[in-house]
Parts: C-alpha cells; structure tokens; sequence
C-alpha cells in the first residue's frame, strides 16, 4: 500500500528531467508551473459569483476543484507516484462531472431524463463506475480524459452553429485556439521528448498547464454564457473581460444586467 505514494511508483513521467533542480521535486518545472491554478480559481470564483448567485451556487464548485486539480497536479509532478496521478486525473474527472451536470444543455439530455437533477444523477453514477473503472489501466486514464475536450468542441459547435454574436465568437474562437495550443503542448511533450531533449527545451508539459487552465476558464465562461442566456434570459447576460474590457489578454466572465429589474414573474 505504502508503495503507491513512493517517489517514481507512476508509470507516467513527462519529458522534464527528474531532480534537475531539487533531490525533493522530480520534476521542478512542471511542479511549479501548477501553481497557476491558485491564481485563476479564486479569480474566477469572484468574477462568477453574480451569474453562480442568480443561476445556482453550485456553479463555483467547478473552480473549487480546479484549487484541488492543483495541488494534486503539483503533488504528483514532485513525487511522481502513483497517489498523484491517480488524485491528479480523478480531480480532472470529477471537474467534468460537475461541468456536465451543470450546463450540459437541456434539450440535448437522453429521453429518458426529465429534468437536470436527474440527469445529475446519471452523470454521478457514470463517474462513480468511472472512478472505480480507472485503475484497471491507469496509462490509458489522460488519454480518455482528453476525449472529454472533443466532445466539448463538438457540443459548442452544435451550439454556436447559428450564432452570429460577434463577443460569443470571439470567445469561442479563443477558447479554441488556446486549446489547440494546450493540446499540442501535452502531445508533444508525450510523443516528441527526444527532439526536445536535443533543444534543452523539456518545459512543454508545465506549458500545457498554464494554457489549459486558460483554456478552461475561457470555455467554462462560454458554455456558462450560453447556459445563462436559455436559463436565466430575463438576468440580460453579457460578457467582459477582466481587468479591463478592451484589453486584448483578459479573463472573461459573465455581467447580469437586467437582475432585479427586468425578472419575469411567470
Ligand atoms: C458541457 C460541459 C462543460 C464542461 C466544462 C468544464 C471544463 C473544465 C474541465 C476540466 C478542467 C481541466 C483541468 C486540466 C488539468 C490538467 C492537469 C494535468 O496536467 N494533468 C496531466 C498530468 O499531469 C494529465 O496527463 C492530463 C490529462 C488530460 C486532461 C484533459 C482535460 C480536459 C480539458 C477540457 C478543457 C476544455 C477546453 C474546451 C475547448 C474549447
Ligand atoms: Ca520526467
Ligand atoms: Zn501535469
């Protein structure tokens, strides 16, 4: 048992060199690079909380987890056990879960689910049998999770299909591109280490974190943006960019602006 928490027990190690720069952090790069997580959660648990307020405040359990994708992220890279990747990709599974429950749209629930609770449900019992499901073969584990991010392209593609906002494209296309950018990262760091060895560049996996934690806030804003606008229409949702709305590099988030004027009594 205690052997799941030694140094090096994982079968996975990312391209950085192990105990460059410390005998206590295996990798020093892609441990630290974690630690963007601390800085976007609470920034963002602040942006959303008058969308979570209005809409269910169950929304800010989504970066809630991301603080805990974090630090089991940062555990597992400086210890490379086997306790870590499995905290690290659970905590993953379980942010989706939450997602899905959230803003999965209505109209695309199975027929045989009445409402969101029970749609909840379903998704809490796939994760459980998923939960138990991923230690039969732990190396496959980042690989399905990352599936997860095509369906979600797929569904925003379905959604934005007819859309002609300008803003919402704007997002989606960012949220995208910084996807792509994030994705090549992880792959290449996965598949292309020797090349990378031969540049003295072993940094892309820490580079994947820093992206796909903007990655997710861009997209959770997006999908929250267009949960709003069918939930909670008569709140008169719109999106702006933290800290300053014309700044092209921002954190996006989502403003209210008809709540307590315009709310529908029927
Ligand atoms: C309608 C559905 C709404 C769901 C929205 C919720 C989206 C947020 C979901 C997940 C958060 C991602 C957190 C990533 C943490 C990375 C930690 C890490 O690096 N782990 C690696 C090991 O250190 C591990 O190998 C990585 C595994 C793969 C993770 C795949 C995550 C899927 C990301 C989905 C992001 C959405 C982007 C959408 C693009 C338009
Ligand atoms: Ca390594
Ligand atoms: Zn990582």
């Amino acid at each position: 048992m205690a052997g799941v928490f030694s140094y090096e027990s994982s079968e996975v190690d990312w391209c950085e060199d192990n105990y460059k720069h410390s005998e206590n952090v295996v990798e020093y790069f892609n441990t630290m690079s974690s630690f963007i997580f601390f800085v976007i959660s609470p920034i963002m648990l602040y942006l959303l909380h008058p969308y979570a307020k209005e809409r269910n405040l169950a929304v800010h359990l989504v970066w809630i987890m991301m603080v805990f994708v974090g630090i089991f992220s940062m555990y597992f890279h400086m210890t490379l056990s086997f306790m870590g990747q499995m905290l690290d990709e659970l905590s993953i599974l379980w942010v989706l879960a939450i997602g899905y429950s959230l803003w999965f749209p209505r109209k695309h629930f199975p027929s045989f689910v009445k409402d969101r609770t029970s749609f909840a449900r379903l998704v809490l019992t796939i994760t459980i049998i998923s939960t138990l499901s991923s230690f039969v073969k732990p190396t496959a584990n980042a690989y399905a999770l990352n599936c997860f991010a095509i369906h979600i392209l797929y569904s925003l593609f379905v959604e934005l299909k007819s859309c002609t906002d300008e803003r919402v494209l704007r997002l989606a296309w960012a949220s995208i591109g910084l996807w792509v950018l994030a994705i090549s990262c992880w792959i290449s760091d996965r598949f292309g280490c020797s090349f990378w060895q031969k540049l003295d560049f072993c940094y892309l996996h820490g580079i994947w974190h820093i992206l796909i934690v903007m990655a997710t806030a861009y997209a959770s804003t997006l999908i929250a943006y267009l949960d709003a606008s069918q939930e909670i229409p008569y709140s008169l949702p719109d999106l702006q960019y933290w800290p300053r709305n014309n700044w092209a590099i921002g954190l996006p988030y989502i403003v209210l602006k008809g709540t307590n004027t315009t709310r529908k009594t029927c």
